[in-house]
């Protein structure tokens, strides 16, 4: 179990301890004594990865309201699980993230709180989600903020998917211009192909490309190559939800010259001097 639940009653923060029965099954017990009555339950569940760390969301949600009358439920999700199988894609599989949604929208929270989710496809599935967006996340970096003010980037949207997003972006960090990349990806392998630059001059630019998420990195060793291949003068990484399922000196060691991402998924432990971690919890209070 990966995740990281955190229980607070009308801002009153609660003790909450969990661990594993030997056969394998999950226990969480509130060890400070529940109110009878709360305006607003808030639970933060962070980097959940599976339907164990799901289950200790439903017993937490169980045992406040065994407990406590709640007026109010919301849940901070920062890193939404599934969030990448928004829909079917080939033949025989399955639409996880309408699996997952049914199980959650059984708690019954008031609001879903998703750190700049993959797809629309997640307000579809999940009742009361409230996506914060890709530029809430962003600014909260000072670094980025600060070069943002000075003019000093360029942004890049990794693929006309991410066409929405960029513009939104880049209207509140008050840029002007960006450039847009394209890729193909083969949904039934995963494999990565034909990286091309479809707008924007970057000769002598330095980039910042701005995605959801990083998962191996392979879009953007492919698109910090084309870039550097059209004359950008350094390229930079902003990702949401930083999985780095390989790693992310590999991403360094090609193309990559500097990497922004939350604590959403990625340890706040995590460290690299060309790494800048953005605290979620600055996000949530923004
Ligand atoms: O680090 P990587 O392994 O290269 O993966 C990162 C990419 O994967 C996701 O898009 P995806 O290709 O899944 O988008 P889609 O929903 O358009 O298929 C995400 O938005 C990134 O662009």
């Amino acid at each position: 179990m990966s995740v990281k639940l955190t229980l607070t009653l009308d801002d009153q923060a609660y003790a909450v301890a969990s661990g594993v029965f030997p056969d394998g099954a999950g226990w969480l017990k509130v060890t400070d004594t529940l109110p009878s009555f709360a305006r607003l339950m808030r639970i933060r569940a962070v980097a959940m990865r599976d339907m164990n760390d799901f289950m200790l969301l439903a017993q937490l949600v169980e045992a406040v309201r065994h407990q406590t009358d709640v007026l109010v439920s919301h849940l901070e999700l920062p890193w939404l699980p599934w969030a990448r199988q928004d829909r079917h894609m080939v033949a025989g599989d399955s639409f996880a993230l309408k699996v997952f949604a049914s199980h959650l929208n059984t708690l019954k929270f008031d609001k879903v709180k998703v750190l700049d989710p993959h797809s629309d496809a997640a307000a579809a599935a999940i009742d009361n989600l409230v996506a914060i967006g890709q530029e809430r996340c962003l600014l909260q970096s000072a670094t980025l903020s600060h070069l943002f003010q000075q003019n000093a980037l360029m942004l890049v949207a990794p693929d006309a998917g991410a066409l929405k997003k960029i513009d939104t972006v880049a209207r509140a960090a008050g840029v002007e211009e960006y450039a847009i990349l394209s890729k193909k990806r083969d949904v039934a392998s995963g494999k990565l192909t034909g990286f091309a630059l479809m707008a924007g001059d970057v000769r002598g630019r330095d980039l910042l490309i701005v995605d959801d998420l990083c998962d191996a990195g392979g879009t953007f060793i492919g698109s910090a190559q084309v870039l550097r291949d059209a004359g950008a003068r350094s390229v930079s990484l902003y990702v949401t939800h930083g999985l780095f399922s390989k790693g992310i000196e590999h991403l360094f060691a090609n193309g990559i010259d500097a990497i922004y991402t939350t604590t959403s998924f990625a340890a706040p432990t995590l460290e690299h001097p060309q790494l800048e971690l953005i605290d979620i919890d600055a996000i949530y209070r923004a």
